[in-house]
């Protein structure tokens, strides 16, 4: 098992550029399925773990899947199964978004129930709200649900009890194809759901309103494959954000949209850190001084939820009294343990966490509980006393390409190592890498 190894002290210095976005990328290859002419070629594909899993579920179902030069080109014009085993969910909950394309264009799908995962109970009641009204038949059993539609799903109002990511663009997805028009009220508004939107309308689809909280959709025919190039991961570019401001360093964070980062960067800068937009990417300073601040994570525009581990890292290093409050998931405080671990003082009191800053953090032997705690620990390894330790990259490894290397080249002094101690870097033939050895990856 791989892990990462990070002494703590370094001031970050240089640039570092933002991949495509994981979760544009996995909905939009899945979305691919609803052409039954053409291959589409998708670019700016990040080489993750996850990306090689949705791969296999398509190629598992027929689909002709290539991966090769962050391109991933997808045939689906061969007549495709429409089942996910359990071996993918398993590895990966968004493996459930082939549901609403598979639905459209065979009228049936059944895949593996989705359990929850270390950040919540994550259901998927609001997907199958959406095709139910659209006309579908479900049914849960051992293990799977299995969606029927006897004949063309019809367009349907569907209202979203909240505004669920995958629900949003599982209905999309399902809609495209459907007969009549579908409307999504209190719709995701994520930018992540308008790349697949601009993904679904180059395909044929005729999608308004993406972005908003109702998004309209009136079914087409037939859809065809086309080219897409993915936006940039706000995520990950946050989480480069967060390094070069928690160690007092100064770094240019390429490939990073400020209109997608508006939450975080507002609440960025009342810790006192400065952001400037240069060329297409953030220049970010870190202070001498950071300031505590709260964040409530919300759906978009609100604070993402998938930047919460990483700024609780940069809170332990403010001045004050900082509070954390997680409204999305349920259960996403696992890493607060991993903290504790490096003599983090914190608090849980309900959804929220109280931090206690600047704490005294010290390296010490922790666990990556999820992807997104995975960055965090490492961020706090940054400015720890001594060595840290992270273990379980199988995490990191779903959504960050390279990061240990990338951190290292901007000054961190960073390495990633195996069982033995030698040093590795999973991601050092990256352009060459083929599907079997990113599976490799994913089993680290
Ligand atoms: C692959 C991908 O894009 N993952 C992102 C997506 O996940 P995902 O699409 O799973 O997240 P959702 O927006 O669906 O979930 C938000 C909340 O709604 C609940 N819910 C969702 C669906 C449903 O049918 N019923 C229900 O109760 C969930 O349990 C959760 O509490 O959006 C999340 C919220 O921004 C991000 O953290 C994930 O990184
Ligand atoms: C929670 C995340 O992803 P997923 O929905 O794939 O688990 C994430 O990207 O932080």
């Amino acid at each position: 098992m791989d892990k990462i190894i990070v002494k703590g002290g370094n001031r970050l210095e240089g640039s570092v550029r933002a991949e495509g976005a994981k979760n544009a990328v996995l909905p939009v290859i899945t979305a691919s399925m609803l052409a039954s002419e053409k291959k589409s070629v998708i670019t700016d594909v990040p080489v993750l773990a996850d990306v090689y899993t949705i791969n296999e579920v398509l190629r598992n179902m027929n689909a002709d899947v290539h991966f090769a030069d962050n391109t991933v080109s997808v045939d689906a014009t061969n007549q495709l199964t429409t089942e996910a085993p359990f071996e993918y969910v398993r590895k990966m909950r968004a493996s459930v978004l082939v549901l609403g394309p598979l639905l459209a264009r065979y009228g049936h799908a059944k895949v593996a129930m989705p359990g929850g995962c270390a950040i919540g109970s994550r259901p998927i009641d609001l997907h199958l709200k959406g095709f139910e009204a659209m006309g579908a038949h479900v049914h849960v059993g051992n293990g799977y649900v299995e969606v029927n539609a006897p004949g063309r799903l019809h367009g349907a109002k569907v209202y979203l009890d909240m505004p669920s990511v995958g629900a949003t663009e599982n209905i999309m997805m399902a809609a495209s194809l459907a007969e009549g028009k579908t409307i999504i009220e209190n719709a995701a508004k994520e930018p992540e759901i308008v790349d697949l939107a601009n993904f679904l309308n180059k395909m044929g689809a005729k999608v308004v309103g993406a972005g908003t909280e109702t998004i309209r959709i009136e079914g087409v025919e037939k859809m065809y494959g086309t080219e897409h190039s993915i936006i940039p991961d706000r995520v990950e570019a946050g989480t480069f954000i967060i390094a070069g401001a928690i160690t007092g360093g100064n770094i240019l964070v390429e490939n990073a949209e400020s209109e997608h980062l508006r939450s975080v960067i507002s609440k960025l800068e009342e810790m006192g850190v400065t952001i400037l937009e240069e060329g297409d990417g953030l220049r970010v300073i870190g202070p001498d001084k950071l300031l505590a601040t709260d964040i409530k994570t919300l759906p978009h525009p609100g604070f993402p939820t998938d930047m919460q581990s990483q700024m609780m890292a940069l809170m332990l290093n403010a001045y004050g009294t900082s509070v954390i409050t997680e409204t999305v998931f349920e259960n996403r405080f696992m890493h607060v343990e991993e903290f504790r671990r490096m003599n983090a003082k914190m608090k849980i009191e309900g959804r929220s966490v109280i931090i206690e800053g600047p704490a005294d953090l010290q390296g010490a032997e922790v666990a990556a509980t999820d992807l997104r705690a995975a960055a965090a620990l490492i961020l706090a390894g940054l400015t720890a006393d001594g060595y840290t330790r992270v273990t379980e990259l199988k995490h990191l490894d779903r959504g960050y390409v390279n990061f240990a290397e990338k951190l290292a080249g901007l000054g961190a002094d960073i390495e990633r190592v195996n069982e033995d101690g030698d040093q590795v870097n999973p991601f050092a033939d990256v352009v060459n890498m083929n599907d079997s050895a990113i599976a490799e990856l994913s089993q680290s």
